[in-house]
């Protein structure tokens, strides 16, 4: 069995990573970390899990952790992995970090878009951006990974295969993006409130939301060439979901056969992306609970642009379930072990 901790069990993404590692048969969670519930009953907390986890919660010391369990998963705010994390730490365990801390390669950008100090750049170069899709070898022989980021996950697997086979002109790319309040997590904040958010919708970061690098540099890094593109996400009144409609101009007329045998070059063996039929446009409800990405698209002639669809849920394949994704091939398991989640409708 692997022996899991799980520092931030207690938030959104955390207590969604309990229920999934729940129903994988190779793994055993050890530890369950927090900051403010400390040897509270985790079911306690979260009652979906009464009678299904006895154990207390636990502090985030991660050096005695490293001599307990053979994996970390860190689900926990901006900042903290980089914190903690030290050689001797990462000698002994492998670490998935949920949070931004090590995705993003160049600090100065994380710092700038953070607005935060980057307290291990040691460790970025080495940690792998853990979108098991595109990066898949260099995963399973990682001992850090950067879990990526729920609208970045979106975003880059509806747009990657034609930026990658130069369909598109990647600095033309604008993406609009709504989420679900989970998206947020747990913390008491205003602005997500029932009556901030129920019947309303709101853009929010405009030009300025910290998942703009992160897109840039791995569509970047499918190009060959640094690019920039728009990206506004908006928040909706739903618990969980991320829909994202990216526009591009095309850089050559193409054929929708054309475009859809390009998606199914890179997703057609992908288990957990489902490029959806002929003019079916992808939605939040029909990925729900699951670790599907489903994505379409649709040429406009009239513009000479293409419009790219994609849903998830943002906590399984937007943080959770692409972090256990992510440790399924870090440990040479079967990589949709524990994942194999019906959506949930309606
Ligand atoms: N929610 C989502 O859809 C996604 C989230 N992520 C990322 O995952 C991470 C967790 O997000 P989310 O679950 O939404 O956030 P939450 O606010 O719901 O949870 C944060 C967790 O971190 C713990 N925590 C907070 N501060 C500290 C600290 N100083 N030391 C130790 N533990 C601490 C909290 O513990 P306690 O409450 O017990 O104090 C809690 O368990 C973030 O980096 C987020 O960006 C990534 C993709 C999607
Ligand atoms: C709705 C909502 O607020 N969503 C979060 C994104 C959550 C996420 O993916 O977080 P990290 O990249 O920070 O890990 C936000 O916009 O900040």
């Amino acid at each position: 069995m692997i022996k899991v901790g799980i520092v931030g069990a207690t938030g959104y993404a955390g207590s969604e990573l309990v229920r999934i590692l729940l129903g994988h048969k190779d793994v055993e969670i050890k530890w369950y970390g927090s900051r403010s519930y400390i040897d509270k009953k985790y079911a306690s907390i979260y009652q979906n899990f009464f009678q299904l986890v006895d154990a207390n919660c636990m502090d985030d010391n991660m050096e005695v952790l490293a001599d307990q369990v053979d994996v970390i998963f860190t689900a926990t705010p901006q900042g903290l992995c980089a914190s903690l994390v030290n050689e001797e730490i990462l000698s002994k365990v492998k670490i998935i970090d949920l949070s931004a801390d090590f995705r993003i390669k160049d600090v100065k950008v994380y710092e700038e878009w953070y607005k935060l100090e980057h307290k291990s750049p040691q460790f970025i170069e080495e940690a792998v951006y853990g979108l098991c899709e595109i990066n898949r070898e260099d995963v399973k022989k990682a001992r850090l990974v950067a879990n990526p980021g729920c609208y970045t996950t979106c975003s880059i697997l509806t747009c990657y295969p034609l930026v990658k086979e130069g369909i598109i002109d990647p600095n033309t790319i604008i993406v609009d993006a709504k989420s679900g309040t989970s998206g947020a997590g747990r913390g008491a904040k205003v602005d997500n409130l029932f009556c901030e958010v129920n019947e309303n919708m709101k853009a929010y970061g405009v030009a300025t939301h910290r998942h703009t690098p992160e897109i840039e540099e791995q569509l970047g890094y499918a190009c060959g060439e640094k690019i920039t593109i728009n990206f506004t996400p908006h928040l909706v009144p739903m618990n969980r979901g991320i829909l994202a409609t990216a526009y591009a101009s095309l850089k050559k007329d193409v054929t929708y056969e054309e475009v859809k045998a390009i998606y199914d070059k890179y997703y057609a063996d992908e288990k957990f992306v489902r490029v959806l039929e002929k003019d079916v446009c992808p939605q939040t409800k029909w990925v729900e609970g699951s670790n599907y990405v489903d994505v379409n698209f649709k040429i406009d002639p009239r513009t000479n642009r293409i419009i790219m669809m994609g849903a998830i849920d943002n906590l399984v394949k937007g943080a959770a379930g692409q972090a256990v994704q992510n440790m399924n091939l870090m440990f040479g398991l079967k990589e949709s072990e524990g994942l194999e989640l019906v959506p949930m409708f309606p």
